[in-house]
């Protein structure tokens, strides 16, 4: 059996931020994750995050579907997503509510006399987060040896579309399906993930994609810290050097909740490469064009499978 997963510990309260950033790089070069302690949210803020969230997922499912998802944010159903689209299953066993961006209005809220204090905790969460994020940027910046502004300067943290996700896993679905996940197979699409689960497992990474068959192992969970994944902007950027590793959620025998922030940055900003040698390939795209490709590559993969399917089914 294989020894557990060791990520780095990155302390965002250590003082000497070269040695950190030196630990940051070690862990997105070997697994594309590392765990973030100190980083300035309060543990009772995350508690009462979770117990929020918790209440809403116990609403009827009438109640959730009056918040059904529009412009990215509110409700998700069970089963009605799904993470790796090579799947033939129905859909990801989770629910989940999205948060976006608190400028814009276009966040949709439960009633706070049905769920007092809800949009509160929530608004709160979202402006700590960022902040977390913000400093864990310079970090990162550090860590390839730019300046610590470096995301800043380029633009990346004008207006980030942060988007916050309270998921919610079942524990007593009962499918005898293997091929049913919490979360199927995905890599994320932004620059980085920060991840707070409630410690029941299920969590899996896989780090060599292309190696068949695929070695999945677990991602042990440590109390008060978040779990950070590099996403595929952050690979582009750093020109693969960082990986952004395949994961996946199996589904839990027990309940399981999890909020997940996935920062991206400001739609114009340039992604070129920032770690370049000769015969590289310098890429420069914006942000919106990498969220564009990964669409139409998730689009092209859907169409050619059902495709295959009506080939093979007539
Ligand atoms: O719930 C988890 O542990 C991970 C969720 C995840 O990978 C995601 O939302 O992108
Ligand atoms: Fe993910």
């Amino acid at each position: 059996m294989p020894d557990a997963l060791q990520f780095p510990i990155i302390d965002l309260s250590f003082p000497d931020r070269f040695s950190i950033a030196n630990l940051i790089r070690q862990g997105c070069v070997d697994h594309g994750f590392f765990y973030l302690v100190n980083h300035g949210v309060d543990e009772e803020l995350i508690s009462k995050v979770f117990e929020q969230s918790s209440n809403f997922f116990s609403l009827p499912i009438e109640e959730k579907m009056k918040l059904v998802r529009k412009n990215h944010r509110g409700y998700t159903a069970l089963y009605a997503e799904k993470l790796d689209t090579t799947l033939t299953t129905e859909g990801d066993s989770k629910e989940s509510f999205y948060i976006g961006p608190l400028a814009d209005d276009l966040n949709q809220w439960p009633l706070e006399e049905d769920l007092p204090s809800w949009r509160s905790t929530m608004e709160t969460y979202h402006q700590k987060l960022l902040s977390a994020v913000t400093k864990l940027l310079s970090l990162i910046a550090l860590s390839l040896k730019l300046e610590e502004d470096f995301f800043e300067k380029v633009g990346a943290l004008i207006e980030p579309l942060a988007f916050i996700r309270l998921l919610h896993y079942p524990g007593d679905l009962n499918s005898s399906s293997e091929e049913i996940f919490g979360a199927s197979a995905h890599s994320d699409y932004g620059m980085v993930t920060l991840l707070v689960t409630d410690g029941v497992p299920g969590l899996q990474i896989c780090r060599e994609k292309s190696k068949q068959p695929q070695v999945w192992e677990d991602v042990p969970s440590m109390s008060g810290a978040f779990i950070v994944n590099i996403g595929d902007m952050m690979e582009r950027w750093t020109n693969g050097l960082f990986r952004s590793t395949l994961h996946r959620v199996l589904q839990p025998r027990q309940d399981r909740y999890s909020v997940t922030i996935h920062p991206f940055p400001f739609t114009c900003s340039v992604i070129s490469c920032v770690i370049c040698s000769w015969g590289q390939k310098i890429e420069m795209l914006h942000s919106l064009q990498i969220l564009a490709k990964t669409v139409l590559w998730n689009v092209w993969k859907a169409v050619a499978l059902s495709l295959v399917h009506q080939d093979s089914h007539p």
